[in-house]
């Protein structure tokens, strides 16, 4: 069975995108996750930039190929673990329903990758973004790649030269990527333990960052107490938090960024980041073109040349891989089985 397998893995590098892709094979795919997307949307606000994000790290490691999907298996070291991601990604329960739509309309043709790639432009729409023709054709991982997670994920904690390396490490361009997918931070939430040393002991000073609004480190106090419930939400952008806008920057100039990583981009004195975020906070449409771009780019990070790739099923779990059955008895007590291989793909 693996010698078969291999034969009917495709070849992941040099893959050729296009927004034309599924036309002939799944035509309503887009339209497929809107409607998910909308649904759940009416119940979770948060859910559209969930899901950027998830498609954000999901492509700074090892390039779009769905790896962050995966979880934890008997060959499977999940990204979902990796310490930027634990407690703190979410939006998979959806990315499933996505799935599972589409494969009811068009099985086996479309790849978790690019379900990812189309919900992430959706959600920046839904949110009074822009839309865009979305580059498609991605093939879905066969590993994952828990120590990449740790280390290509910047933290938000990183100065400007820290975020400008970890986004060339990728091949995007260090200044105009930086600050227009930053502008991501336009919608969503944070966790006060990813900024609340700003508050109190700002790079070990024992005092404040000298870069947040005195009012604003009030407000974000009394939300976030020292030694207080670190995983207490804020919204990223404290004007606009569920809208796709430009505010985002002009908070950046009234020293009312959440995370340091954001502020940095225009309080970081000499940086070429400060013109561009000053060009956006005046500008929204220069945003909204930057940001597609962007996307594009950031959508367009192949696997490493030689990876091979797949379709999966489940965007869970690789085609093929091994399954633990499990059976529930009548007294609720659970055993297992045994291992069971399932059958692998025959699409092409
Ligand atoms: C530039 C470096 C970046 C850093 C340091 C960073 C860091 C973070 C952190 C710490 C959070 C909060 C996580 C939590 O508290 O659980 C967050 C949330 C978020 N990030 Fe970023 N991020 C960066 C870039 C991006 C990019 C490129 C995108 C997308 C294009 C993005 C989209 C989002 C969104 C939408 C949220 C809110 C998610 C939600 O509400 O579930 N970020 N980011
Ligand atoms: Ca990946
Ligand atoms: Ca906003």
């Amino acid at each position: 069975a693996s010698l078969m397998g291999m034969a009917l893995f495709l070849s992941c590098n040099a893959q050729q995108l296009a927004p034309t892709f599924y036309s002939p094979t799944c035509p309503s795919v887009t339209n497929i996750i809107r409607q998910v997307l909308v649904n759940a949307s009416a119940t979770d606000p948060r859910i559209g930039a969930s899901l950027i994000r998830l498609h954000f790290h999901d492509c700074f490691v090892n390039g779009c190929d769905a790896s962050v999907l995966l979880d934890n298996s008997a060959t499977i070291l999940s990204e979902k673990q990796a310490l930027p991601n634990n407690n703190s990604l979410r939006g998979f329960e959806v990315i499933d329903l996505m799935k599972s739509r589409v494969e009811a309309s068009c099985p086996g043709v479309v790849s978790c990758a690019d379900i990812l790639t189309i919900a992430s432009e959706e959600s920046v729409a839904l949110a009074g973004g822009p839309s865009w023709a979305v580059p498609l054709g991605r093939l879905d991982s066969l590993t994952a790649n828990r120590s990449l997670a740790n280390s290509a994920l910047p933290p938000p904690f990183f100065t400007v030269p820290q975020l400008k390396a970890a986004f060339a490490a990728v091949g995007l361009n260090t200044t105009v990527d930086l600050v227009a997918l930053s502008g991501a931070h336009t919608f969503g939430r944070a966790q006060c333990g990813g900024f609340v040393d700003r508050l109190y002991n700002f790079s070990g000073s024992g005092n404040p960052d000298p870069t947040l609004n005195a009012t604003y480190l009030q407000t974000l106090r009394q939300l976030c107490p020292r030694n207080g419930n670190a995983s207490v939400l804020a919204n990223l952008d404290r004007a606009t938090p569920n809208a796709f806008d430009s505010r985002y920057f002009s908070n950046l100039q009234t020293r009312e960024g959440l995370l340091q990583s954001d502020q940095e981009l225009f309080s970081t004195a000499g940086e070429d980041t400060v013109a561009i975020v000053n060009r956006f906070s005046a500008n929204q449409t220069a945003f909204f073109q930057s940001f597609v771009a962007s996307m594009i780019r950031m959508g367009n990070i192949a696997p490493p040349p030689g990876s091979r790739g797949e379709i999966r099923r489940n965007c869970r779990v690789v085609n093929g891989a091994s399954t633990l059955i499990t059976t529930t008895a009548t007294d609720g007590s659970e055993s297992d089985l045994g291992y069971e291989t399932t059958p692998l793909a025959s699409s092409i």
